[in-house]
């Protein structure tokens, strides 16, 4: 019984109740987002006594007009939160930047660089006086946001912006924003989707942990990691109780996690959104169990996709047929998987045993579950699983490969687990795409469907090809990184933006779909470029060896750079579209 769950927050203006509803149905923006984002003027009591002097005046039939009167005298515009700031750690030369040889190239890392100017911001002490005023979580550290109408942190991109924040050597900002993690799973137990009230119902892909492991990798402070393993500790557990279930799958019980929501009630960014899309069912508890939906894919990032329909055991449909609530994804577990490694490592360096034991067998069940559920020997890949049917989903995406990349496979059996994926690769023909790894195969006008490709993704699957050292592997990773490298810098040609998604079969094309437009900025895919011109960008740069080298052709190590080379002498001469 959905009725008896909470609101997405308590606020009766930024979460649910009556002048929520009211403004957010009048569509006065072209974005629902952007009321939730502004700023209350006087006070949450007198805005909410000022809506309802409006709703008597205008006897509960406010025109637009009205309502637009009524936001414009309560409330600021969005971004009234922050201050001007400039990251005291930014550099105008990081390291990284001399391995890029390639002038091009070279120019267009030294402008990523530069865009964490734009994207950095800081809170207003007045957001830590008076909080009720704004729909923002205070954090104490300035960070680095998405970018566009994402003007708060998120939860899963923070992982890419600080892989990119390192390479940039803005070790303060990077810690900053982890530092800010750590103190909101301190004051809510965990980390919700974003940094806005309305998030605090749901969460997304967990990788805090992994985060902490960026700074460790960088720094190694142990000090660091005695004084949050806590905190980490924290962030886990609420994963494991509140995101697990157990199935009982050939004889075995499996613990197994996923994405679900316990509030009530349509996203409050959304509202409008989710509200008519509810309309297709006709009582109070169906759609409430499709804003749970709709809620659940927001918190597994991928909101939304035909990864998570169901119709009749199928992926078609829409998204009235979501039922990300009855499908155990790869993912999930896999970063889940990860993290308990990590924090096995972690206790074991702090010399705490028993804890040590405690993530080793729960790194080991998943370890277990991972392969008894989602590898599938004649697929050749791990697949999500309906616990609807009981069977597998079997579908191409990128989250299929992601065991390799979060290392929740049995590494004795290396060579048979990549040998099998990389036949599924080629098998789905993934050499076909020009400009990167499309979400899914399915074009349903839903942003994480074909034909667009997301940065995290496109990483998730290169490095998880390339950390494997297979050649065979790692050749598919370096045409990967080929791929997305030659589409992002296309369009930055074009446009001089980094966007938030691409088109996987268009070189240089946009991403699009969904109920948003294409957003610049843009956090993780800055990261995720930073990161592959790094790997890729510096190993035998120009050299003689590879200077014959040929797109396609079986490049080897280090040979994406040869390709760039190509492709960006081809695009000079003005050959390529
Ligand atoms: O407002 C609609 C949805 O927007 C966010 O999702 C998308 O952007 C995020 C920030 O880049 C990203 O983390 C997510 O994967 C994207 O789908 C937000 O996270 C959703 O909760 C929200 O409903």
């Amino acid at each position: 019984d959905r009725s008896k769950l909470p609101p997405a927050c308590n606020s009766m203006i930024y979460c649910h109740g009556p002048l929520l509803n009211t403004v957010q149905m009048a569509g006065l923006y072209n974005d629902s987002k952007t009321f939730v984002d502004m700023k209350i003027k006087i006070s949450p009591k007198i805005t909410l006594e000022h809506f309802y002097d409006m709703m008597s005046r205008t006897d509960s039939n406010p025109t637009k007009a009205d309502i637009q009167e009524f936001v414009n005298q309560n409330f600021d515009p969005e971004g009234s939160e922050f201050e001007d700031w400039r990251p005291s750690d930014w550099k105008h030369n990081p390291g990284f930047l001399a391995k890029i040889k390639d002038p091009l190239l070279h120019k267009w890392a030294s402008a990523l660089n530069d865009l964490w100017l734009d994207l950095g911001r800081k809170m207003k002490e007045a957001v830590k006086e008076s909080p009720d005023l704004y729909s923002i979580i205070y954090v104490e550290q300035p960070f680095i946001v998405p970018g566009g109408r994402f003007r708060e942190f998120y939860y899963w991109d923070s992982y890419w912006i600080i892989k990119g924040l390192l390479l940039s050597e803005m070790r303060t900002t990077a810690k900053g924003m982890v530092n800010n993690l750590l103190s909101i799973v301190d004051r809510y137990g965990f980390i919700p989707n974003g940094g806005r009230i309305y998030y605090l119902m749901r969460s997304q892909p967990p990788l805090l942990i992994p985060m902490v492991q960026l700074l460790m990798e960088d720094t190694d402070d142990l000090e660091y990691l005695r004084e949050h393993i806590h905190t980490l500790d924290k962030e886990f557990d609420y994963w494991m109780t509140n995101h697990t279930i157990e199935i009982n799958h050939e004889g075995k019980k499996l613990k197994m996690a996923m994405y679900m929501d316990n509030s009530q009630g349509p996203r409050p960014e959304s509202y409008k959104e989710d509200v008519d899309c509810a309309r297709h069912f006709d009582t109070t508890e169906k759609k409430e169990e499709l804003y749970a939906e709709l809620k659940a894919a927001a918190e597994s990032g991928w909101d939304f996709s035909s990864r998570w329909f169901i119709l009749n055991g199928t992926n078609k449909g829409n998204l009235t047929n979501l039922k990300v609530r009855s499908i155990i994804p790869v993912d999930l577990n896999a970063i889940l998987c990860w993290n308990a490694q990590l924090m096995m490592e972690y206790h074991t360096r702090l010399q705490n045993e028993e804890k040590a034991s405690y993530y080793r067998r729960i790194h080991d069940d998943f370890m277990e579950a991972i392969e008894e559920l989602l590898w599938h020997e004649d697929v050749g890949v791990w697949l999500d699983y309906s616990l609807e049917s009981s069977r597998r989903r079997d579908y191409f995406y990128p989250s299929n490969l992601s065991p390799l990349w979060a290392g929740s496979y049995d590494k004795a059996r290396k060579d048979y687990f990549v040998n099998r994926v990389v036949n599924y690769l080629d098998k789905v023909k993934m050499d076909i795409f020009e400009g990167g790894i499309p979400t899914t195969f399915e074009h349903t006008g839903e942003q994480w469907d074909y034909p667009n490709a997301w940065p995290p993704l496109q990483y998730i699957v290169i490095m998880g090809l390339a950390n494997t050292g297979h050649p065979e592997a790692m050749r598919y990773a370096t045409e990967l990184a080929t791929k997305w490298v030659r589409s992002n810098f296309e369009v930055w040609k074009q446009k001089a933006a980094m966007l938030e998604k691409y088109d996987a079969t268009i070189l240089g094309g946009l991403g699009g779909g969904g109920e948003y437009v294409v957003q610049t900025g843009f956090g993780w895919s800055n990261g995720v470029v930073m990161s592959l011109l790094n790997r890729y960008g510096a190993d035998n740069f120009g050299t003689a060896a590879e200077s014959g080298a040929v797109y396609g052709a079986g490049v080897g190590a280090g040979g994406v750079v040869t390709a760039l080379l190509v492709v960006l002498a081809s695009l000079a001469a003005g050959t390529l579209g």
